[in-house]
């Protein structure tokens, strides 16, 4: 483990220093498109301006022959990329092990690093996998002279990543947050799901029978099958002062339970979902966006709180420290989207 002294020393000479925070910047939706694919590029430069990320997949999604492709497809939109719309534009290179990955990382570095925000790594293990990544880019930084470090995001999508998920979160200054990968996790876990993120019918809790009648008919509840794993995230993004998301949701037809899964990962402390098609864009916006009655009595409250020590009712409801410290969140957040997004603005009045 490096000295705490070393942290934020560039890991190669030349290499532009680390960050000290995360850039908390609007961060709804990471929307995937495949740049190998000519009908989703041609969409780039009227969905650019509508999501918050806009990530050019390399992995999984992206068939084995158009894999140079769609790397080559990414340095075009890149070098065409204006960063001052204020859109992130980010990739989700190839794993690890893969026969890609090498000329994904040094490529992209290359052609477009200053316009790339953060680079995403599939199939994250340990801290090991974010250390060697950490060291060829300060590298590969270095040799293209830029000015500003990429950051780092996780997929957790298998049983050690999740076991190992608070060593990878601490394992660089580049972390930037972490995303669930319900779909690899799933089949690594040998859970028995066919689908990419939700609820699975079977996986329910039944009311108890009615006078001992286990005949008679009784109600039953989905339970969601991430909430262990997405919690788990959460805390360990906490600690290390970075960002977690939830990931994809594959029924894209479905859009009811897309908003119902991104809903819970907001309550619990995600800042963001990624969208796969279009349809999802809006669902994520709306979702990760408080709602303005929330965003107005959180305003009540931390008027009503002065300087947020003490307690005082409001609307029959005690508000005290804890509560106050809720509503910054909210206000914090409001205020954040409130920058970028001029209908918003207007709704939460600020
Ligand atoms: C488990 C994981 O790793 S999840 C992450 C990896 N997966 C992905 O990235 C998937 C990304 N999304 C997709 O590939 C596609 O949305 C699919 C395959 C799911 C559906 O694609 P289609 O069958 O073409 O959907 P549909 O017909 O509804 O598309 C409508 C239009 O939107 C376009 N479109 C679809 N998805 C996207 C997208 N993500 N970004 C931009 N445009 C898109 C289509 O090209 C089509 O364009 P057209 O009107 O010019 O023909
Ligand atoms: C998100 C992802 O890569 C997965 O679910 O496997
Ligand atoms: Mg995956």
């Amino acid at each position: 483990m490096r000295s705490p002294k070393d942290f934020f020393r560039p890991l190669a000479i030349g290499a532009p220093d680390p960050v000290r925070e995360i850039p908390f910047r609007p961060s709804r939706m990471i929307h995937f498109f495949d740049p190998s694919n000519p009908k989703m590029v041609a969409k780039v430069p009227d969905l650019a301006p509508k999501v918050d990320i806009l990530l050019g997949n390399l992995e999984d999604a992206v068939a084995a022959e158009h894999k140079e492709a769609a790397r080559a497809g990414l340095v075009e939109v890149g070098r065409s990329w204006d960063p001052s719309g204020g859109t992130q534009l980010w990739t989700r290179v190839n794993a690890l092990d893969s026969p890609w990955v090498l000329d994904d990382l040094t490529t992209l570095v290359a052609e477009i690093g200053d316009r790339l925000d953060v680079v995403m790594l599939p199939k994250v293990e340990g801290a090991e996998d974010i250390h060697y990544a950490d060291r060829l880019l300060a590298q590969l930084e270095a040799r293209a002279g830029l000015q500003r470090p990429l950051l780092l995001h996780a997929i957790l999508e298998t049983a050690r990543g999740v076991a190992n998920v608070e060593e990878i979160c601490l394992a660089s200054p580049r972390m930037q947050g972490l995303s669930l990968g319900p779909a690899d996790l799933a089949a690594d876990r040998r859970m028995k799901t066919t689908r990419v993120g939700g609820g699975h019918p079977g996986y329910l809790v039944r009311e108890d029978p009615p006078d001992g009648d286990v005949d008679a008919s009784r109600a039953t509840a989905q339970q969601d099958l991430w909430h262990y794993t997405v919690a788990r995230m959460v805390d360990a993004c906490g600690v290390a002062g970075i960002l977690p998301f939830y990931g994809p949701f594959g029924d894209i037809k479905d859009t009811v339970a897309c908003e119902d899964q991104f809903r819970n990962a907001y309550l619990l402390g995600c800042v963001g979902a990624w969208s796969l098609h279009p349809v999802q864009i809006g669902i994520a916006k709306q979702v990760f966006s408080p709602e303005p009655a929330e965003v107005a009595w959180a305003k009540r409250v931390v008027e009503a709180m002065g300087d947020g020590t003490g307690a005082v009712m409001l609307d029959g409801k005690m508000q005290d420290d804890a509560t106050y410290k809720q509503c910054q969140v909210v206000l914090d957040l409001a205020r954040s989207l409130a920058e970028r997004d001029p209908d918003l603005a207007r709704e939460y009045d600020l």
